[in-house]
């Protein structure tokens, strides 16, 4: 599991405190009184890529002088909503194509990279790209393709209130960008066997 981020819990603590005195709650009834600790401590572990960089996760490069795309797909992906501090939920589906080194990461790393800028305030957009750029930018292929797909409870539980409406974003690089047959072979692959 990742590291919990170093978060100042007593700040936190007050605050929530101060939230369940501001909604009429009683924060000293029994129910609710390790309620401001356990949300500093669910924070920690929620927005833990705060504290976190590609490079900690994209550990392990590899020479496998393999060339051709390697895309893991349906990556569960939990992830906060920066206007409304509740979770938007889905998957991601990272790919990539190797440069001519040959050079590839864990698989499991490409889980991870998702995960460091999931576990942070964010929107779907900013989230697709900094995963794209990232990949980019330390195992340097010769594309990247990211899309993730999610539903925001923002707009399920509250607000506007339409549960099943699905956020489909995606992020192209390199290879995945310039070429149409590498995109739609990633498309298809992605969108596959439903
Ligand atoms: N583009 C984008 N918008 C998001 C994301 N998460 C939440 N939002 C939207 O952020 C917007 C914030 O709009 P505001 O009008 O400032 O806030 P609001 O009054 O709570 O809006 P409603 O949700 O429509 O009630 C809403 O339209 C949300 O649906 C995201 O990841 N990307
Ligand atoms: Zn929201």
């Amino acid at each position: 599991m990742t590291e919990p981020l170093m978060v100042d819990s007593e700040r936190i603590e007050k605050a929530v405190r101060e939230i369940l005195i501001a909604i009429g709650e009683d924060p000293d009834r029994d129910g609710l009184l390790d309620t401001p600790s356990r949300v500093a401590r669910a924070y920690a572990e929620q927005f833990a890529g705060l504290g976190q960089a590609p490079e900690d996760v994209l550990t392990t490069v590899f020479d496998a002088d393999h060339d051709e795309m390697v895309l893991v797909k349906d990556i569960e992906v939990f992830s906060t909503c920066e206007h409304h501090l509740v979770p938007f939920h889905g998957v991601a589906h990272v790919g990539y194509v190797p440069n001519d080194k040959g050079q590839i990461t864990g698989l499991s790393k490409l889980a991870r990279l998702v995960d460091v800028y999931a576990r942070r305030p964010q929107v779907q957009e900013r989230m697709t790209s900094q995963i794209a750029d990232a990949l980019m930018s330390v195992l340097a292929p010769r594309g990247v393709i990211v899309v993730i797909e999610a539903e925001h409870l923002c707009m399920t539980m509250r607000g506007v209130r339409k549960p099943g409406a699905k956020t489909i974003t995606s992020a192209v690089r390199g290879d995945f960008r310039d070429s149409e047959k590498t995109r739609a072979e990633a498309m298809a692959l992605i969108l596959g066997r439903r």
